[in-house]
């Protein structure tokens, strides 16, 4: 447990910010947001990422493999926020290059930081580890995963019905389980 009780952090000093494509990792922050209220911000890019699955896919492996860092359009002043947390699909079981832009133009030291991820099965790969390298002195507190689309399928958004109730539940738990 941190020493400070988050249940306590003003909500002024939260913020939420997220990647998201499908709308998936989207809905997990909206379930963070209406716990723990704060700042919900969406990701975007100076140039928007291909509709097309193929050229996105083949986009990011570009990216991934030759570290650029595509610019962001989202400039966010992070002084004020205390509670940093992070939200992001697993892009060819890495942390997409958005967010990897992000945490190298923004420092988040001394600030608790908590990943959260969605991913068509596979998992985090290596992403909560980059966030953890990307954030070296930040407090990153225990991380959310669960499975979304599989756009590679044609399945898209996923957070409604029983997967909507059930993951709720989930991020509720966890929630709690960090001191919120
Ligand atoms: C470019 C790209 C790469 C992906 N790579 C992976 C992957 O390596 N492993 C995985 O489990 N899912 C992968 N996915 C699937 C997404 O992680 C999954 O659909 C996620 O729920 C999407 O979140 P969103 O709806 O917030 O965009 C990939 C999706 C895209 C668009």
């Amino acid at each position: 447990q941190p020493e400070v009780q988050l249940s306590e952090v003003a909500s002024e000093k939260i913020l939420i910010v997220y990647l998201t494509r499908t709308k998936n990792t989207k809905a997990v922050a909206e379930m963070i947001h209406e716990k723990v209220g704060g700042r919900l911000v969406t990701m975007e890019l100076e140039t928007p990422y291909p509709e097309d699955y193929a050229a996105i896919v083949a986009q990011v492996a570009q990216e991934n493999e030759t570290g650029i860092l595509p610019p962001l359009k989202t400039k966010i002043d992070l002084t004020q926020y205390e509670v940093v947390f992070l939200g992001f699909p697993t892009w060819g079981m890495q942390l997409p290059p958005p967010m990897k832009t992000f945490l190298s133009e923004n420092d988040l030291s001394g600030k608790f930081v908590i990943p959260f991820n969605t991913n068509a099965g596979y998992g985090i790969g290596s992403s909560f580890d980059k966030v953890e390298e990307l954030c070296p002195d930040s407090k990153i507190l225990k991380g959310y995963s669960t499975k979304g689309g599989i756009e590679r399928d044609g399945i898209l958004f996923v957070m409604e019905g029983t997967k909507e109730v059930e993951v709720k539940k989930e991020v509720n738990d966890w929630l709690s389980s960090l001191g919120f």
